[in-house]
């Protein structure tokens, strides 16, 4: 059985990190800073789209040469946030469930590999995962199919779920015709009937049971 998580909004609370790495970007150009809603509702496209919308919140506009510049320094800021992050309760446990079960676990982000490899580093995760595809991982991102398609195919073929938080993550299980669970408290900016998901849930402990049920 194979169960692929998205990372940001499901696994971890990450968006205080985003947050202080896009405002230290920010204040890099002299640009006003943005408050940690803004930064959790640009949160889902990867790091290029996040550096477009908070450069657009904060000036009004997209300057190519300082876009490319508040690119490079925010990936370089991204990649040594974590004293904000926190996993979400019940995660660990489910993840070492599951594996004690014999699943294998994937991770598939919009997150570009460095920071994520970090992340998953700085939790003690960095053999949690027998693949890892990220943001940068392919030309393509979520809600593209192939970065999911690309997870799936790297691990034994056998029954398979995509756990995610987001929008995206609902859009890129349907195109890819994976069942999809929904973490309900992650970064989603719609109401939860609003994004397809065979089961939604809010407590990690119900997640072994619900990738049982879904997995196919
Ligand atoms: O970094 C992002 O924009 C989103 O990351 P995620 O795909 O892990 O939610
Ligand atoms: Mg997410």
């Amino acid at each position: 059985m194979r169960a692929i998580f998205d990372l940001d909004g499901t696994l971890v609370d990450s968006a205080l990190d985003i947050h202080a790495a896009g405002n230290r970007t920010l204040a890099a150009e002299g640009l006003p800073l943005v408050t940690p809603d803004q930064a959790r509702s640009f949160v889902g496209r990867g790091a290029k789209v996040f550096v477009d919308r908070l450069e657009r919140a904060a000036s009004g506009t997209n300057d190519p040469a300082r876009t490319e510049r508040m690119r490079a320094r925010f990936a370089a800021e991204y990649e040594i946030a974590h004293d904000f992050s926190t996993v979400y309760p019940g995660v660990e446990t489910a993840l070492a469930t599951l594996k004690a079960q014999g699943w294998q676990l994937g991770l598939c982000t919009n997150k570009p590999l460095r920071p994520a490899l970090a992340v998953l580093a700085h939790f003690g995760w960095s053999e949690m995962f027998e693949v890892v595809i990220a943001g940068d991982s392919l030309p393509v991102t979520k809600p593209d199919p192939a970065p999911l398609l690309a997870a799936m195919q790297a691990l034994d073929d056998s029954p398979l779920v995509y756990v995610g938080d987001s929008e995206v993550d609902a859009r890129t299980a349907q195109a890819a015709r994976v069942p999809f669970a929904l973490y309900t408290l992650g970064y989603r900016k719609s109401p939860i009937d609003q994004i397809p998901h065979a089961e939604a849930f809010d407590d990690w402990s119900t997640l072994p049971a619900i990738a049982h049920r879904l997995a196919r």
